[in-house]
């Protein structure tokens, strides 16, 4: 027998990266980074219905991915095993977020999964230690707890919470998916980029590093990066595969759009240094 309680539903937005500098490569095969993470308005939809038999049920599946492994699943087991609770939940997940596009979006579900199942279960848990939880699920879980833009060093698990502009972005989704390991193991990497002090102040000087070798190995990311440079300075997020154009205002970035050539797939966003997700928790 279950009982489930009705829940609205819960934004679990993805990410870009501004920038990302590859500094060294530790022992392990980490390496080091300099990263800036903004939010963007866009994103997946959580429900979450308590249970009260310790079930973790998630649907829709997601396609590809074992219920077990699915970081939804792992996220709401971790955080049961960890603070002991014996109530479960039926998660329904809105999937809008590509997979392997660079935008984190199993990292933001992951991490809203925790937040939520910590404010619903009453399990107490404070956002240092959910946040070091979500580690263990992946680099990039952190930040989505936290809500806050930051800048990341080490291998990315040291984060500075930053201010920085919130501009548009025309945000073009390339039909391939991009395994982060591949990249990070490419033998043409650059490896040596130089640690820079208060970065976040420096836009002139944010790059991604991957950029140039996941252009090299997926045409398709070379030819939108090179169609959105037409209309606006653009980068690579993370590993790729999503490209953004930074424009000053929604207008001009949805001018751009509507030249999109037929069959690609682009969003309009908003960047925000607060997450839609701590938005939820102030109501
Ligand atoms: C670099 C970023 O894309 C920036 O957003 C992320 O931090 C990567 O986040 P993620 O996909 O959650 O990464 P993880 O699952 O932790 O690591 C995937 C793989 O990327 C490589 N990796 C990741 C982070 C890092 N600092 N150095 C690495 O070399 C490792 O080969 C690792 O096996
Ligand atoms: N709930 C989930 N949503 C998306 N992917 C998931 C989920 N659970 C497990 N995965 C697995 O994680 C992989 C990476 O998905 P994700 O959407 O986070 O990619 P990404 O945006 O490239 O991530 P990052 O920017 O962190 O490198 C997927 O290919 C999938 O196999």
């Amino acid at each position: 027998m279950t009982a489930s309680q009705p829940s609205p539903w819960w934004p679990a937005p993805a990410k870009l990266n501004l920038c990302l500098h590859i500094n060294g490569r530790r022992a392990d095969g980490y390496h080091e980074l300099q990263t800036l993470f903004q939010f963007i308005d866009w994103g997946d939809r959580l429900r979450f219905g308590v249970r009260r038999d310790g079930e973790i049920q998630l649907s829709p599946a997601l396609p590809g991915v074992a219920s077990a492994d699915n970081l939804i699943v792992r996220a709401a087991r971790m955080l049961q095993q960890h603070s002991g609770c014996t109530l479960g939940a039926d998660i329904e997940l809105d999937k809008q977020l590509p997979m392997g596009g660079g935008i984190g979006g199993g990292s933001s579900n992951a991490a809203t999964t925790l937040v939520a199942l910590n404010q619903l279960w009453n399990t107490q848990i404070p956002e240092d230690e959910l946040a070091q939880l979500g580690l263990a699920l992946g680099a990039d879980v952190p930040v989505f707890v936290r809500g806050h833009a930051a800048m990341a060093e080490g291998v990315g698990e040291q984060l500075r919470p930053v201010e920085v502009e919130e501009p548009w972005y025309l945000l073009v989704i390339p039909a391939v998916e991009v395994s982060t390991a591949v990249v990070f193991n490419h033998p043409e990497l650059p490896r040596n980029t130089a640690k820079i002090t208060a970065l976040e102040h420096q836009p002139e000087r944010w790059v991604n590093d991957c950029q140039a070798v996941v252009c090299d190995e997926y045409p398709q990311v070379a030819k939108a990066l090179e169609w959105l440079l037409e209309y606006a300075p653009s980068k690579m997020t993370g590993t790729g595969s999503c490209v953004y154009g930074v424009f000053s205002d929604k207008n001009s970035a949805e001018t751009a759009w509507a030249e999109l050539p037929q069959g690609w797939t682009a969003h309009v966003t908003r960047g925000c240094n607060r997450s839609p997700l701590l938005a939820m928790l102030d109501q």
